[in-house]
């Protein structure tokens, strides 16, 4: 690997592996996150993707190699943190503590801490500086939480399921701010979320983890030429399927819906109309079997 590359490259994870009692959470996951991306952490419930980024913030003990930011999360965590920041538990939030007290503490202790960026997500809520955490729902003390993290200026930003709990407006503007007033190509963000379909739009790379393995692992623009979707006529549908379908799905009116994995769309296009599937279709193809 080149210098250039190397200054560029946030996360290399080769082989990890984290096993808990009876338990393989990671298994041999490999991957790589350059500087200036959004990258979509996405697995169905217990694949391993928490355990994936605490491994990258050095919380847990693991196997295999990974550096973060060119460090070992394992031994140098302390520096690490200078430039890493995560939405841990909201439940650090004391009760007592009033909106202009937190964002005062975050500001004393955290250098690269911005008011005014905090104050902007603030604006955006019901809260008010008087008000006490005590005072607020479960929703508004994620937002609080949220104001709080997004105002700090990291190179790397790890969300874990960041909207959970919050009401959908919330949700799509937290996503827009994120984009229009905190990332730029000097920052990298990893972000876990359930919700795919809110995030598809914001994100540069896609990831699925299933069983503590990187299933699929690619830029967004490479899943629009490498994916497909057909929608196929009843009399067609026979002579699409030979074409091999990863998946496929079936619509009123006897029409099929048909995804192709490496199949050139020129290919396809005779079959029926053509598009490019939402993450969502893509997700629940690839993980099909998961509970069985
Ligand atoms: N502290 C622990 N002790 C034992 N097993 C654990 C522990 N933490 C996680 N696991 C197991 O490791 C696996 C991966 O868990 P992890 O939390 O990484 O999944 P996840 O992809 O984040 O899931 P979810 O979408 O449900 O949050 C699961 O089977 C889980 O039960």
């Amino acid at each position: 690997m080149n210098a250039v590359a190397d200054n560029l490259r946030v996360v290399n994870a080769h082989g990890l592996r984290k096993a808990y009692k009876n338990k393989l959470a990671l298994d041999s996951a490999s991957f790589k996150i350059d500087a200036g991306r959004i990258v979509g952490l996405i697995g169905p419930n217990g694949a391993g993707k928490t355990t994936a980024l605490k491994a990258m913030l050095g919380l847990i003990p693991f196997d295999g190699e990974l550096s973060v930011l060119g460090r070992d999360p394992r031994t140098e965590r302390d520096e690490l943190m200078k430039d890493v920041c995560f939405i841990a538990d909201v439940a650090v939030l004391p009760r007592w503590i009033r909106v202009r007290e937190a964002i005062d503490f975050v500001a004393g202790v955290h250098p690269r801490f911005d008011r005014a960026r905090c104050e902007r997500f603030l604006a955006n809520t019901q809260l008010k500086p008087k008000q006490r955490v005590r005072e607020m729902s479960k929703g508004m003390i994620v937002q609080l939480h949220l104001a709080l993290v997004m105002a700090i200026d990291a190179k790397l930003l790890v969300l874990d399921e960041p909207t959970l709990g919050l009401d959908i407006l919330y949700r799509k503007q937290f996503y827009q701010r994120l984009l229009e007033d905190y990332f730029d190509e000097q920052k990298t963000i990893v972000i876990t979320t359930h919700q795919v379909e809110e995030i598809e739009h914001i994100l540069t790379d896609v990831m699925f983890i299933r069983d503590g393995r990187v299933v699929l692992d690619a830029p967004m623009e490479d899943v629009g030429e490498r994916f497909t979707e057909v929608l196929v006529n009843a009399d067609l549908a026979e002579a699409a399927r030979q074409l091999g379908p990863i998946d496929e799905r079936a619509l009123p009116f006897g029409k099929t819906v048909m995804l192709f994995d490496g199949v050139p769309s020129s290919a396809l296009a005779g079959y029926g109309e053509t598009r490019t599937p939402g993450l969502a279709d893509l997700f629940v193809a690839t993980m099909k079997g998961t509970y069985a």
